[in-house]
């Protein structure tokens, strides 16, 4: 799915008013239509609904969802925030449109404010997709006010005050959603972890925009959702063997980190990998054969950590490198010359990414199409501080550019930064993850991928998807708090098959 910007949006709506043909104001009936529907879902008319509107179109679909809902039998009241000026024609249509018996008051000072029941709904629709500036004056005291209410509040779109693909500065006032009913798509800002929690929960209403400007519309970000990740996983083939299947290297361990290699391990192996090879200093080798009796083991000549990669490279369809490496100096030497070999594909995750970013030779030689994982701290690292998160895009993009690789910038909406200045957010995953050993899963996972043949973009949309899959489908079963790294990989098949079964 498409993820639009502000005046991506406009274009779209101004497209679908032209094209379809729908006139303006009964475009924005439809889109209030959806939002009354889903209020009308949730809540019963016993719940009293206090609607703020400001003077745009956010506040006319805030008056129009207040009339629909007074159409069925709900307490409504209309709180129109400084209106007087600069109303949208559908604004001023919607506030004639008003029925009498909905009680409406102009809010110019604070003094003008109501005291809003714990058990009452607010509704923000203050500022949606037009904020231009920082709220100041009335409407940023209006919303300080709308925060401190300890019930429920919905923001129709955005939250008011939260600019939709640009950084919105700290310390200014934006509505803290519990809920966001967003139009046709969602926005940039709720996928980011600065702007994402103002949104809380958020839903994409459909509201018919043109299929043609959405199909047609170029956009750089991206959402994966389950109908894109359909059609990237392959079924097995009745008629394929081991080999059909490639063979994977993963290189990692030291003393005392046998785990995080052992748990990248186990979830290549259930990733669907044919044959696994596993590289571990010499300490690691009873726990490896022991706790992974699928994977071959090849020990290090050092003991505690790695110093030396296998010779022969060839035979493996993908190397992944850096669950609980380490970063001895003997690893920086080691990567050093690897990467003047002919390599297969690359995954490089953890230490191999801090020794990445202490070498800026290595960063130099970094073969072409590799995947790396980092975290945004490790990514920061490689990259230098990013000011805010739509910077840390731009450092993404040019990362990915210079090294014409891909990264995969973990967080509660992972994102997938291509050569190609594309940028795919992931929409599985709970906070359940966020916890240790989730990313050495996710390196078995991709390096399995990779081996098996599956192109650099596919092998990131499809790991990543499917590692949250897992931990949804783990979250469901363990619950959030104890979810711990290995369920990842535990629930892994039940994760394939829910992609399977909608393939039928
Ligand atoms: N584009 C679409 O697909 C649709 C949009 N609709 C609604 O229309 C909204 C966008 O409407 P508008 O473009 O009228 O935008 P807004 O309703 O966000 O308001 C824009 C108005 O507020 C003013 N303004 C902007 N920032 C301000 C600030 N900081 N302080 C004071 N005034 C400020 C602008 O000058 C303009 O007059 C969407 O968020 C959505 O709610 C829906 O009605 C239906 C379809
Ligand atoms: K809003």
């Amino acid at each position: 799915m498409k993820i639009l910007s502000a005046a991506q949006t406009r274009a779209a709506d101004a497209y679908t008013i032209a094209q379809e043909p729908i006139s303006s104001i009964d475009l924005m009936e439809r889109a209030s239509g959806a939002v009354a529907d889903w209020l009308k879902q949730k809540y019963s008319p016993e719940v009293p609904f206090y609607f703020f509107c400001g003077p745009g179109n956010n506040g006319g679909d805030g008056m129009a969802v207040a009339r629909l809902l007074h159409h069925d039998g709900y307490d409504v009241q209309v709180f129109l925030v400084e209106t007087g000026q600069n109303q949208s024609a559908d604004f001023s249509q919607n506030l004639e449109r008003l029925p009498q018996a909905i009680p409406v008051t102009n809010v110019q000072t604070t003094s003008d404010l109501p005291a809003v029941p714990l058990k009452a709904v607010i509704v923000d629709g203050l500022f949606g997709t037009g904020l231009s500036r920082p709220l100041e004056g009335i409407y940023a005291e209006v919303v300080e006010y709308l925060n401190q209410h300890q019930g429920t509040v919905v923001s129709i779109d955005i939250p008011s005050g939260l600019f939709t693909d640009a950084p919105t500065p700290a310390q200014t006032a934006v509505i803290k959603a519990d809920y966001t009913l967003t139009f046709e798509q969602p926005k940039l800002a709720f996928l980011l972890p600065a702007s994402g929690s103002y949104a809380g929960e958020w839903h994409v209403l459909p509201i018919g925009l043109h299929p043609e400007f959405l199909a047609q519309v170029e956009t750089p970000h991206q959402l994966l959702t389950h109908g894109l990740i359909e059609n990237v996983l392959r079924p097995r083939s009745r008629f394929s063997h081991k080999g059909t299947f490639g063979h994977a290297l993963l290189v990692g361990g030291s003393y005392g980190k046998m785990g995080a290699i052992t748990m990248s391990a186990h979830a290549a192996l259930r990733a669907g990998l044919g044959l696994l090879t596993v590289q571990v200093p010499t300490t690691g080798y009873t726990i490896l054969q022991t706790a992974v009796p699928e994977a071959m083991v090849l020990t290090d000549a050092h003991e505690q950590h790695l110093s030396q990669f296998p010779e022969d490279l060839s035979k493996y369809q993908c190397l992944g490198i850096g669950p609980g490496l380490g970063q001895a100096e003997d690893s920086r030497l080691a990567m050093e010359s690897l990467f003047r070999q002919k390599l297969p594909p690359l995954i490089l995750d953890a230490d191999a990414l801090n020794l990445l970013a202490s070498d800026r030779l290595l960063r130099q030689n970094l073969p072409a199409n590799s995947i790396l994982t980092p975290h945004p701290k490790e990514f920061e690292r490689l990259t230098g501080p990013a000011t805010d998160d739509f910077h840390r895009l731009q450092l993404l993009q040019s990362f990915c550019a210079e090294h014409d690789c891909y990264v995969i910038l973990k967080g509660a909406h992972t994102c997938i930064g291509t050569p190609t200045e594309e940028f795919f957010f992931n929409t599985t995953g709970n906070p359940g993850m966020a916890t240790g050993g989730t990313g050495d899963v996710l390196t078995g996972i991709l390096t399995a991928l990779r081996a098996q043949g599956y192109s650099p973009l596919e092998t990131c949309q499809l790991g990543v998807y499917l590692h949250g899959l897992a931990g949804d489908i783990a979250a469901e079963v363990e619950g959030e708090a104890s979810l711990i790294a290995s369920d990842l990989y535990k629930y892994l098949g039940a994760a394939f098959r829910k992609i399977h079964l909608n393939q039928k």
